[in-house]
């Protein structure tokens, strides 16, 4: 049989991207702060042909106006046509860009996805369960990954896994964590975590990622221990330790071949 990597049983159509497929989705960042930086750099990625983009609207310079907000989101979805939106509007806590009230965030959640415009939303487990299934309920069937960052070091498997079933637990349709290795070791200990989650739960989606020179390889590898989404930079990234669309785009097809059907 031709080789597979470990899939989830229950993948996520977001327009025409599978998120959980035979190759890891590619997922490409907006981080302009101003509209017209936003469009330019959506036009841009677009024309990159990401999977998926990301809208870190923590770092727009009006995100707590919800109409500007609205219309700032309407604006990217113009340009970028059906490629599907992961909407983020990050802690200060977890590297957001600046802080933001949650009452501002979670109207333009509500607002957005009321409009369909996003086809994912981000919410961190630092909310807890409570908070995060009434945000849903708002969510107007718009699936929600549910995101949890470790800024200085890297829990062990066990606690990766616990972590990954606890955000599903908490309402998640995604699971997501983001950690900071300091030794080869620890990269082995993050990608041993995301496999046991995809062994013990192979239902869900899992967005994961490592920052810093050791976890950069869980960024190209990590669809074969469990990871179904890595971003990467298309203009300017998120995280330095994100690599251009192209380059992931060219070594996804080396790691990840696609079946004939
Ligand atoms: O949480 C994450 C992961 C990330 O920080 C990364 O490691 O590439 C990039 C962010 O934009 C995203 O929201």
């Amino acid at each position: 049989a031709d080789f597979v990597r470990p899939m989830p049983t229950h993948p996520i159509q977001a327009g025409p991207t599978l998120l959980g497929g035979e190759q890891p989705v590619i997922c490409s960042p907006l981080v302009g702060k101003n509209l017209k930086a936003i469009k330019a750099e959506a036009k841009t990625v677009k024309a990159l042909n990401p999977d998926m983009v990301e809208v870190r609207a923590d770092y727009w310079d009006f995100i707590e106006d919800t109409d500007k907000a609205i219309e700032a989101l309407q604006a990217i979805r113009n340009i970028i046509g059906d490629t599907p939106i992961l909407l983020t509007v990050r802690v200060a806590e977890e590297r957001g860009f600046k802080k933001v009230g949650q009452k501002p965030k979670f109207d333009f959640y509500k607002k957005a996805a009321a409009l369909k415009l996003p086809n994912l939303i981000d919410v961190e487990l630092v909310y807890g369960a409570d908070t995060i299934k009434n945000l849903k309920k708002d969510l107007n069937g718009v699936p929600v990954v549910v995101a949890y960052h470790d800024l200085k070091g890297t829990p062990s498997s066990e606690e990766i896994a616990n972590i990954l079933k606890k955000e599903i637990d908490a309402g998640g349709d995604v699971a997501k964590i983001v950690v900071k290795p300091n030794s080869q070791a620890d990269v082995l200990r993050f990608l041993n975590g995301t496999l046991e989650f995809r062994t013990k739960n192979p239902a869900y989606p899992v967005i994961a990622s490592a920052s810093g020179q050791e976890g950069r390889i869980t960024r190209l590898a990590g669809g074969l221990f469990g990871i179904d989404l890595t971003f990467a930079s298309g203009v300017k990234g998120s995280n330095p330790w994100q690599m251009p669309v192209q380059t992931v785009q060219e070594i996804n097809k080396v790691i990840y071949p696609v079946t004939k059907k």
